[in-house]
């Protein structure tokens, strides 16, 4: 059962150093709260802290200073084991490429996460997947191998399977990043029915600038600084 609380996410003053072989801030003082439902966009040019910023918000990194909460619970400094598991039931992840393991169907990956969890039988999972799958006109394709599908199905099988868990985040870093126009606008259009739909909050790292001005607000980064969050 998810937890009610207006603010899903939600930094105060991170910063972010990395030590080899000079000590560098890539974040800086980086504070900012995503409400539930928010469809988000994270730009900025190369190298200012944007992936950096994404792998301590998915709770992945823990080497930071300031504070990060999620669903109202302050999660910085809890132990690994409880992230793990925390990620596993909060966090659905879309990266650039895939990650869809060839030798099992397209219905298997989906299912993966759910079976990490442990949370349904496999039954249920099946099931969960299909409406999944529907939701991205990919059910007809549940039966294949994953390395049967094109680029943009794959990516699209990619973002079910970041929904198995029905989580609370969806977490994004350049998830068009790997697709031409056509495909890119399918995914993008697929981003908005989630969040139209079903109110899915979901963050999403990305260089693409149609893609930003068709999210809700957008943060901007520069040299490791939120200078813009509207
Ligand atoms: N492990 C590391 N050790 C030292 N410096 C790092 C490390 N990882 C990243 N950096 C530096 O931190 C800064 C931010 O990197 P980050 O990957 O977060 O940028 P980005 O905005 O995601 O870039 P891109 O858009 O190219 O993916 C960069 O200057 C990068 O060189």
């Amino acid at each position: 059962m998810k937890d009610q609380s207006k603010v899903v996410l939600e930094t105060k003053n991170v910063d972010k150093f990395f030590y080899n072989p000079t000590e560098t801030q890539v974040l800086r003082n980086v504070s900012f709260q995503i409400n539930r439902g928010e469809f988000v966009s994270v730009v900025g040019k190369s190298g200012c802290g944007k992936s950096t910023l994404l792998y301590i918000l998915s709770t992945m990194d823990t080497d930071y200073k300031g504070e990060l909460f999620m669903d109202g619970e302050r999660i910085s400094g809890k132990s690994s084991n409880y992230l793990s598991q925390l990620r596993n039931e909060k966090i659905g992840f879309v990266f650039q490429f895939h990650y869809l393991l060839n030798e099992f169907s397209v219905l298997e990956n989906v299912m993966i996460p759910g079976l990490k969890l442990g949370k349904y039988s496999r039954d249920q999972l099946e099931h969960q997947a299909m409406e999944k799958l529907r939701i991205f006109d990919m059910q007809d394709h549940a039966r294949k191998k994953a390395n049967q599908l094109s680029g943009g199905q794959k990516q699209r099988v990619a973002i079910a399977r970041a929904l198995i868990n029905d989580p609370l985040l969806i977490m994004g870093d350049e998830p068009t990043g790997n697709l031409d126009k056509k495909n890119s606008d399918i995914v993008y259009n697929k981003f908005r029915e989630l969040a139209k739909d079903f109110g899915q909050t979901m963050l999403i790292v990305t260089h693409d600038a149609e893609f930003a001005a068709g999210t809700d607000r957008t943060i901007e980064m520069e040299d490791g600084r939120v200078v813009n969050f509207k």
